[in-house]
């Protein structure tokens, strides 16, 4: 059973609380379990990935076969159906025009004293994808990654996927084509993370990773972030529904599947403002639950995770909806643009009843690669912007330098950093001669 709760409860503080940490994501044993792996990645390179994929993914590989050669990936690619490659471009398509409005501009101008200033954006020069491959395969996963890498002009680009028993979905490997991809490497988990941020003898390290994942990729994305960049913790996925009672339980029930399907330590969570709904809802899932493929995960995942809390009204659904800081966060209500401005925190919004989450994961344009385990309260969804850098850029004239300078080496005094000071002094002492 999911946990249920009411905002009336006597001991409801309490059990929101726990509910808020219900997920792995960031458990102990998981963080040692990837520092672990990282560690020997970084000892024994190669021979620990093609050990590690041996023991999680029950693949035999060498250091040769540890990337897809071009022959395998066209002999894959054949294998597409028309009707998978049309809806494979059609979301490449809509996630290109979305992300190339987000490339952002260069700005200079000249300040009352004279200095040129401004900053000026560039992209990374290699980034390590990652696709997650475990339980599930993501096609769509490689498009969300690629494709913004690709925008902002990112020189190599590189997917580690995990091949279970072997075994590719030919749209990961189309995608790649599709998406500026130079090399697939078949490793997953944290020794993925690992090879692409101290690099191996065959995986050279990256600039930065991006990618979802499951516990374990997130907690080595969290223990590698400084040697490379990252771009969020993406973790087992969630969904928050904030419904009233103007809804069809049966769509509630399969949004609220469509994260829990997605792994065990997925989170599911409905607040509604009618007790009704909350009851058509919880009898929903548990019907369409023995209807899915992946009924174990999704009913694991349903049960130690999920949650179906009422409330008096929409504005105390919103303030928890901000304490949630869910990863997805559909608003199932008459005037969803007037709920949306009273939450901040959620990595994306659907907003009204006609926008199922699962549009998101797709076709619908914007990133799926979101934070989750409540990071969402301080960062975004994958972008443009997670590929590139910006730059400061100043430059002083002798009048700009005449009139501001001054303020430097009182500072650098104040500090005790002389050097500093008499850099600028030197310069001031060219243009007046030397001060008394
Ligand atoms: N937040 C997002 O933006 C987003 C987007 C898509 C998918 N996801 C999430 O990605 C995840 C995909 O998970 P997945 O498992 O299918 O694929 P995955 O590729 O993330 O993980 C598979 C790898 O996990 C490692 N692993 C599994 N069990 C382990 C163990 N006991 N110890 C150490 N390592 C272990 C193995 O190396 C395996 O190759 C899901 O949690 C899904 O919800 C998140
Ligand atoms: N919902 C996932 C993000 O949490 C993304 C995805 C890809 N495919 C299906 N779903
Ligand atoms: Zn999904």
């Amino acid at each position: 059973m999911p946990q249920i709760l009411s905002t009336s409860d006597a001991d409801f503080e309490a059990r929101f609380a726990t509910l808020l940490t219900l997920k792995r994501e960031d458990a102990t044993e998981v963080d040692d379990e990837a520092a672990a792996i990282i560690a020997d990645v970084r000892t024994r390179g190669d021979a620990a990935l093609v050990e590690l994929t041996e023991r999680f993914d029950r693949v035999t590989l060498t250091p040769g076969t540890l990337a897809f050669s071009p022959d395998e990936i066209e002999n894959h690619i054949a294998q597409v159906s028309s009707e998978d490659r049309e809806a494979l471009s059609l979301a490449a398509a809509r996630i290109r025009a979305y992300h190339e409005r987000q490339v952002p501009q260069d700005a200079s101008w000249t300040d009352p004293h004279g200095a040129v200033l401004g900053w000026r954006w560039g992209p990374i020069e290699a980034a390590g994808l990652y696709v997650p491959g475990g339980t599930a395969s993501y096609p769509s996963s490689v498009l969300m990654n690629a494709i913004p890498a690709q925008v902002a002009g990112v020189k190599r680009l590189v997917v580690t996927v995990p091949t279970p028993d072997g075994i590719v979905n030919p749209l990961v490997l189309l995608a790649t084509r599709l998406s500026g991809v130079d090399t697939v490497y078949r490793v997953g988990g944290a020794q993925a993370i690992a090879a692409l941020a101290y690099g191996t003898e065959t995986i050279a390290a990256v600039d930065k990773i991006t990618g979802p994942g499951n516990a374990w990729v997130a907690a080595a994305k969290r223990r590698v972030f400084g040697r490379v960049g990252i771009d969020m913790i993406a973790g087992p996925s969630e969904i928050l529904v904030i419904a009233d009672k103007d809804n069809d339980p049966e769509w509630i029930a399969l949004d609220l599947l469509s994260q829990a399907e997605h792994d065990t330590d997925a989170q599911s969570i409905l607040i509604t403002t009618d007790a009704g709904l909350a009851a058509a809802v919880g009898q929903a899932v548990e019907e369409l639950l023995q209807t899915l493929d992946r009924r174990d995960i999704a009913a694991a995942s349903w049960r130690d995770n999920g949650a179906i809390v009422t409330v008096a009204d929409l504005g105390e659904a919103a303030a928890l909806a901000d304490q949630i800081a869910s990863e997805h966060l559909e608003l199932c209500v008459a005037d969803p643009e007037a709920l949306a401005a009273n939450i901040a925190h959620a990595g994306a919004m659907f907003l009204g009843k006609w926008t199922p989450e699962a549009i998101g994961d797709y076709v619908g344009g914007p990133n799926h690669v979101l934070p989750t385990a409540r990071s969402a309260r301080f960062s975004s969804g994958l972008s443009v912007l997670d590929f590139m850098k910006r730059t400061t850029m100043a430059r002083m004239t002798p009048a700009a330098l005449a009139a501001i300078g001054f303020a430097a080496e009182r500072l650098a005094m104040s500090e005790g950093l002389q050097a500093h000071g008499q850099s600028v002094t030197a310069r001031l002492s060219r243009l007046n001669g030397p001060r008394r």
